[in-house]
C-alpha cells in the first residue's frame, strides 16, 4: 500500500495506467476528481462488473454487495429505508451496549487481573462478528465469552458447537473467496473448482455450512413471524416489508452481504486506531477529557453509570474526529475496483477503454499531500474540527473515501460510528492499552486492511 501510494503520488494526475498488450488493461487513481466522476457522474458506466460478481457469487449470491443494475437498486432502496429508521439505530445502540458491557469490558478486566497480553485485533473481530450477527439476524454466535468468562462454547452443547462452526466457516468462506482475486492466472480457481481441489474444496464446504445455518435461521424466523413475534433485526425488517418479493435464497444473500460488510471493517478501523493512539498520549488525554465531560453530564442527570446513548455519542466530536482521522491513514477497505462499460475520459485526461478495470486506492488518497496538505502523513484529529466551535466538520466523501462515495456509499456508516465510538469511550474510560514501542505491524490486505500478526496489548486499569 505504501509503495502504491508513492507510485501514484509521482504520476501525472495521481493516476497509473496499465496497458499490457493482450492482457489486463486498467487504471488505478488517487485523484478525487476522477473518483467523483467514476462513483457519481459516471455511476452507470462503472459497475462492479462480471469479474467481481463471478468471484464472489458462490458465497454472496446476488446480495447487495455483489449486485449491479436493477438487482442492486431494489435491494439498496429497501435497505436504505431500514438503515435510516431511528428504531434500527436504537436497536444497534442497545446491541452494542450489551456486547460492550456484557462481554468486552469483562474480558478486558480479566486481562488486567491475569496480566497476560491479549490480541486486541482478534478480540475486536470477535466482538464485531457477534454484533453484526445480532443486528443482521438477531443471532448470537458467541465469539466473545459472556461476562463470567465461561461463555457457553464449552463443546458440551450442540447448539454452541454449531454456532462456533458457523463463525469459523464464515471466516474461511470470506478469506477463501478473497483469495480468488489473487491468482497470478486469473481463471485458475475455476479449474480447481471444477475438480473440487484444495482451497476450492474448502470453500465449497465452508459455504455449505454458512448457507445451511442461515437457511435454518430464516425458516425459523418465518415461523416466529407468522405467530406474530415482533423483532427489530435487519432480516426481520426485510421479511416484514418484502415478504412477497424475496425468496429464501434472496433473503440469505442479503443477510450474508450485511455480515461480510460489517464483520471486519470496524475491527480493522479500531485496531489501527488503538495502535496510533499508543504513541499519542496527547490525543488519548483529549478523548478521556471529552468522555469524562459527557459522563459528568450523565451523572448530573442521574442516568446511571452504564454506556452512552445515541445523543451522548453524538456529543463526542473529538472522539469522532480521532476515529475518522485514523481511517484516513488506515482505511479498512484500502482499495476498490470497478469495471468500465463504455470507453470514457476521466477528468484528469486519462482515457479508459471498454472492459478496463478502474480502481481507486483510499489508502493512497488519505496520504496525498495534494489532497490533505503537507502534513498529510501526520495523525492530527484537529484537522476535522471547526477551530471556533470544536465541532466535527465532514469532508467531501470523494476526498475522504473510506466509506466509498456516491449512490453506493456505505450503508452502515452511522452504525459503524455508533459501535466504534461506544467502544473507544468505554474502553479508554477504564483501561489503558499498552503496545510494545518496538512493535511494527505488518499490513495484510484481503478484503480489509488487517495486521498480519494481530496487535498484542497489555491491558492496564486506569489509576483514577
Ligand atoms: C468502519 C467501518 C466501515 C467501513 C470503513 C465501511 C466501508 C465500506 C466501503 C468502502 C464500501 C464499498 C464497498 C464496495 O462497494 O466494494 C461499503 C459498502 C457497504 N457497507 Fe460498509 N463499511 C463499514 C461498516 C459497515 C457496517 C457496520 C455495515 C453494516 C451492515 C456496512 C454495510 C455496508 C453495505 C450494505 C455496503 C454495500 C452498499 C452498496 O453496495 O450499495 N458497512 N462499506
Amino acid at each position: 500500500m505504501d509503495w502504491l501510494t508513492e507510485v501514484l503520488a509521482s504520476q501525472p494526475g495521481c493516476t497509473l495506467v496499465f496497458r499490457r498488450p493482450g492482457g489486463v488493461r486498467g487504471i488505478i487513481t488517487a485523484n478525487p476528481a476522477n473518483v467523483e466522476h467514476i462513483l457519481r457522474a459516471g455511476f452507470d458506466n462503472f459497475p462492479k462488473g462480471p469479474r467481481f460478481a463471478s468471484l464472489l457469487h458462490d458465497f454472496l449470491g446476488r446480495g447487495i454487495f455483489n449486485a449491479d443494475g436493477e438487482a442492486w437498486r431494489s435491494q439498496r432502496k429497501a435497505a436504505s429505508y431500514e438503515f435510516n429508521t431511528r428504531s434500527l439505530r436504537v436497536f444497534v445502540a442497545q446491541s452494542v451496549h450489551s456486547e460492550v458491557h456484557g462481554r468486552l469490558i469483562p474480558l478486558l478486566r480479566r486481562a488486567v487481573s491475569s496480566g497476560q497480553p491479549i490480541d486486541i485485533q482478534d478480540t475486536l473481530e470477535r466482538y464485531a462478528f457477534d454484533n453484526i450477527c445480532r443486528v443482521a439476524f438477531d443471532h448470537d454466535p458467541g465469539q466473545l465469552p459472556d461476562g463470567d468468562g465461561d461463555g457457553d462454547i464449552d463443546g458440551a452443547s450442540l447448539e454452541a458447537t454449531a454456532r462456533s462452526r458457523f463463525a469459523d466457516a464464515f471466516r474461511d468462506a470470506a478469506n477463501l473467496s478473497a483469495g480468488r482475486f489473487q491468482y497470478a492466472v486469473p481463471g485458475f480457481w475455476k479449474i480447481k473448482k471444477a475438480f473440487n481441489l484444495g482451497s476450492e474444496r474448502r470453500l465449497r464446504e465452508s459455504i455449505a455450512i454458512v448457507h445451511g445455518y442461515a437457511d435454518r435461521i430464516i425458516r425459523s424466523r418465518r415461523e416466529e413471524m407468522s405467530m406474530g413475534c415482533e423483532k427489530h433485526d435487519l432480516l426481520s425488517r426485510f421479511m416484514a416489508s418484502q415478504s412477497e418479493s424475496y425468496t429464501e435464497t434472496a433473503l440469505r444473500d442479503v443477510v450474508i452481504s450485511f455480515l461480510l460488510a460489517g464483520r471486519e471493517t470496524t475491527s480493522s478501523a479500531l485496531t489501527w486506531f488503538f495502535w496510533l493512539l499508543s504513541s499519542r498520549p496527547d490525543v488519548e488525554r483529549r478523548i478521556r477529557d471529552e468522555v469524562a465531560a459527557v459522563r459528568a453530564r450523565r451523572a448530573r442527570a442521574d442516568l446511571g453509570n452504564a454506556g452512552f446513548d445515541l445523543d451522548e455519542l453524538r456529543e463526542m466530536h473529538y472522539v469522532h474526529a480521532a476515529v475518522t482521522e485514523s481511517m484516513r491513514l488506515y482505511p479498512p477497505v484500502p482499495f476498490n475496483t470497478l469495471n468500465t462499460q463504455a470507453a470514457d475520459v476521466l477528468p484528469d485526461g486519462t482515457a479508459v477503454g471498454a472492459g478496463w478495470f478502474v480502481a481507486y486506492s483510499s489508502y493512497a488518497m488519505g496520504r496525498m499531500e495534494s489532497v490533505w496538505g503537507e502534513d498529510a502523513p501526520a495523525y492530527r484529529p484537529e484537522r476535522w474540527l471547526d477551530p471556533a466551535e470544536g465541532t466535527f466538520r465532514p469532508e467531501s466523501p470523494f476526498r475522504y473515501v473510506a466509506f466509498h462515495a456516491g449512490p453506493r456509499i456505505c450503508l452502515g456508516k452511522e452504525m459503524a460510528y455508533i459501535q466504534m465510538k461506544s467502544i473507544v469511550a468505554c474502553v479508554l474510560e477504564e483501561f489503558e492499552l499498552v503496545v510494545n514501542r518496538k512493535y511494527r505491524p505488518r499490513q495484510v490486505a484481503s478484503l480489509t486492511l488487517r495486521m498480519a500478526d494481530g496487535l498484542p496489548v497489555r491491558v492496564k486499569a486506569r489509576g483514577n
